[in-house]
């Protein structure tokens, strides 16, 4: 096992699915994978792999934020040689015309992180999706007549803002949403040469104030599912 993951040699695939939610990575095994099984429950934070289509898939829960993603990813992909990581998360949309229950791509992330200041001497690197994944799962998604945007997020360290006004002035340079993780997943991804993509449901709008109910979430959530598992085990 690696230090956070208590999983053997050869339980992981090389194609993980990331939601945030432990308990997200227990459902989408449960409802969408084939003979399931948990390979990890240290800290609660469950992973399970199974076949979806015949074809091997993981799943794992992240936690929340860069420092909790940046762990798990890491050992998954330095200990464990996953290749094709793909998030599941949600996030909150700062555009007039994203709603709640829309599907957006990250193709970038920007960030109030300072991890990668510190990782590039200060420098402003560019977290930037694996093209062909992304294009996989644009065309499974199209295909769907999903109502789905690509671009660029924003991967925040805080939840919480005192004022809404960097968000109002990311909208106007046409950042998508807020959500907390993709920048770390982009760069490390980078760092290990592996391919990486960030698939998000609205789960709601923090300059309108709208917001899904638990059941709307659900169903917008099975969709984003099944685009990415489409787009990571499409040939
Ligand atoms: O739904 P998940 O994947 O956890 O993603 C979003 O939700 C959490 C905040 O509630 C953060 O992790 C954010 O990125
Ligand atoms: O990070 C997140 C995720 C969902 N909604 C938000 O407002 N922020």
């Amino acid at each position: 096992m690696s230090v956070h993951i208590g999983a053997k040699q050869g339980e992981i695939a090389e194609t993980i699915l990331l939601p945030g939610d432990p308990l997200r990575a227990k459902y989408i095994a449960e409802t969408f994978l084939e003979d399931a099984v948990c390979y990890n429950q240290v800290r609660n934070m469950l992973g399970y792999t199974g076949t979806y289509k015949g074809q091997r898939v993981s799943v794992q829960g992240t936690g929340m934020g860069v420092p909790s993603i940046s762990i798990y990813i890491h050992e998954l992909m330095a200990e464990y040689g996953v290749q094709n990581l793909i998030r599941v998360g949600t996030c909150g949309a700062i555009q007039e015309d994203i709603k709640v229950r829309d599907v957006i791509i990250a193709m970038s992330s920007s960030t109030d992180s300072q991890v990668n200041r510190l990782r590039f001497n200060q420098i402003d690197y560019a977290p930037t999706a694996d093209f062909e994944l992304l294009h996989q799962a644009y065309q499974a998604a199209v295909g769907r007549g999903l109502s789905v945007k690509v671009g660029n997020v924003f991967t925040s360290d805080t939840f919480y803002q005192e004022s809404l006004d960097l968000y109002k002035k990311l909208a106007s340079y046409q950042v998508l949403a807020v959500e907390m993780e993709t920048t770390a997943l982009y760069t490390l991804a980078a760092q290990f040469k592996r391919k990486a993509l960030s698939i998000l449901t609205v789960s709601d709008h923090i300059l309108t104030g709208e917001a899904t109910s638990a059941e709307e979430r659900q169903t917008t959530f099975n969709t984003m599912i099944e685009v990415a598992l489409e787009a990571a085990t499409r040939k």
